[in-house]
C-alpha cells in the first residue's frame, strides 16, 4: 500500500480522524497538502509529517466555500509540484431531536457536511482532468449514512447525502479515470464525539461519558474505534489496490452496522 511520491490533500486534518489519515499516508510515503480552519494546530501535524521526512504544505480554508476549496487544490500543487488523491474528510456534527431542528443549524451541517464534500468532489476532478492524469477522491461518510441515528438525524441525512454523491460522481468521473469512493466510521474517539457525548447529557440528563460508553459497548470487537483504524482504510483507498474499486462507500466499525 505504498503511496511514494503521491500529494495527497486532507480537509479537516488539524486533528482527530484528518490528522490519523495525513499521518499514515506520510508513513506510506505521501506528501501531504494539510487542510483545516485551525491554522496553529495545522502547523503542529505539518511538524510531525516533516519529521517523518515527508513534505507537508498548510492551508487555512472553510470547506463550505466553494473558491476556498478550489484555492487550497491550487495551492497544494504549488507548494508540493503535484495532485494525486483528494481526502475530504472535513465535517461536523450535530445533536438535536428533529422536533426542534431549526433552519440555520441545517443550513450550516448542510453547508460544511454535504457542500464541502461536492466542492472537494468538484474542484479535484477539475485539477485531476487539466494535468490530464487520474486521480482518487475519497469522502467521509459514516455508519451514520447507513442507518439514521436518534438525536443525529441531520447528521446522519448529511452522511447519506456524501454516500449519494460518492455514487454519482463514481459514475460521472469514471470515463476520466478518477475513482470516488467513501469510508464509514463507527464510533471513533476524537473530539467530535466529546461534543456529541455532552450534547446527548444536555438533552437527556445521561451522565457524561455513558452516551459514549453505551455506543462503545455495542462494537461487537469490544474497543472504540482509533483515527489509525479509519486511516488503514483510506491509506488502501489512496493506493493502488484500490484501483478496480468505485462508488462504494465501506464501513469501518469494528462490528455496528452490518450491509
Ligand atoms: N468521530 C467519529 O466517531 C466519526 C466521524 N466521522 C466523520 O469523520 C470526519 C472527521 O471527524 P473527526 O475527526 O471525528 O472530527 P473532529 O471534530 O475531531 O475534527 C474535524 C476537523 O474538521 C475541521 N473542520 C470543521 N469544519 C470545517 C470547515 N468548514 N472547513 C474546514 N475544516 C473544517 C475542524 O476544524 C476539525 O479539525 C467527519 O466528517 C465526521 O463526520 C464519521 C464517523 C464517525
Ligand atoms: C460521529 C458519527 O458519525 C457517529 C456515527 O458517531
Amino acid at each position: 500500500m505504498r503511496l511514494d511520491g503521491k500529494i495527497v490533500l486532507v480537509t479537516g486534518a488539524a486533528q482527530g480522524i484528518g490528522r490519523g489519515i495525513a499521518l499514515r499516508l506520510a508513513n506510506e510515503g505521501a506528501n501531504i497538502a494539510l487542510v483545516d480552519l485551525k491554522t496553529e494546530k495545522l502547523e503542529s501535524v505539518r511538524g510531525e509529517i516533516e519529521a517523518l521526512g515527508r513534505k507537508a504544505s498548510v492551508f487555512a480554508a472553510d470547506v463550505s466555500q466553494r473558491d476556498a476549496v478550489y484555492a487550497a487544490i491550487d495551492h497544494a500543487e504549488t507548494a508540493l509540484g503535484g495532485f494525486d488523491v483528494m481526502i475530504n474528510n472535513a465535517g461536523i456534527a450535530q445533536v438535536n431531536p428533529i422536533a426542534d431542528v431549526m433552519p440555520e443549524e441545517v443550513e450550516r451541517i448542510l453547508r460544511i457536511n454535504i457542500q464541502g464534500v461536492l466542492w472537494g468532489i468538484q474542484a479535484s476532478a477539475a485539477k485531476f482532468k487539466t494535468r490530464g492524469q487520474k486521480g482518487k477522491i475519497i469522502n467521509a461518510s459514516s455508519i451514520a449514512g447507513h442507518d439514521g441515528f436518534a438525536l443525529l438525524g441531520v447528521y446522519s441525512a448529511t452522511k447519506f447525502a456524501v454516500r449519494a454523491l460518492t455514487q454519482s460522481a463514481a459514475k460521472e468521473y469514471a470515463s476520466s479515470g478518477i475513482t470516488v469512493n467513501a469510508y464509514c466510521p463507527g464510533i471513533v474517539g476524537t473530539d467530535m464525539w466529546v461534543e456529541i457525548d455532552e450534547r446527548f447529557s444536555a438533552l437527556t440528563g445521561t451522565p457524561k461519558g455513558e452516551t459514549y460508553r453505551k455506543y462503545v459497548d455495542g462494537i461487537a470487537l469490544g474497543r472504540a474505534q482509533t483515527p489509525d483504524d479509519v486511516a488503514a482504510l483510506v491509506a488502501f483507498l489512496a493506493s493502488a489496490d484500490s484501483d478496480y474499486i468505485t462508488g462504494q462507500s465501506i464501513l469501518t466499525d469494528g462490528g455496528i452496522v452490518y450491509r
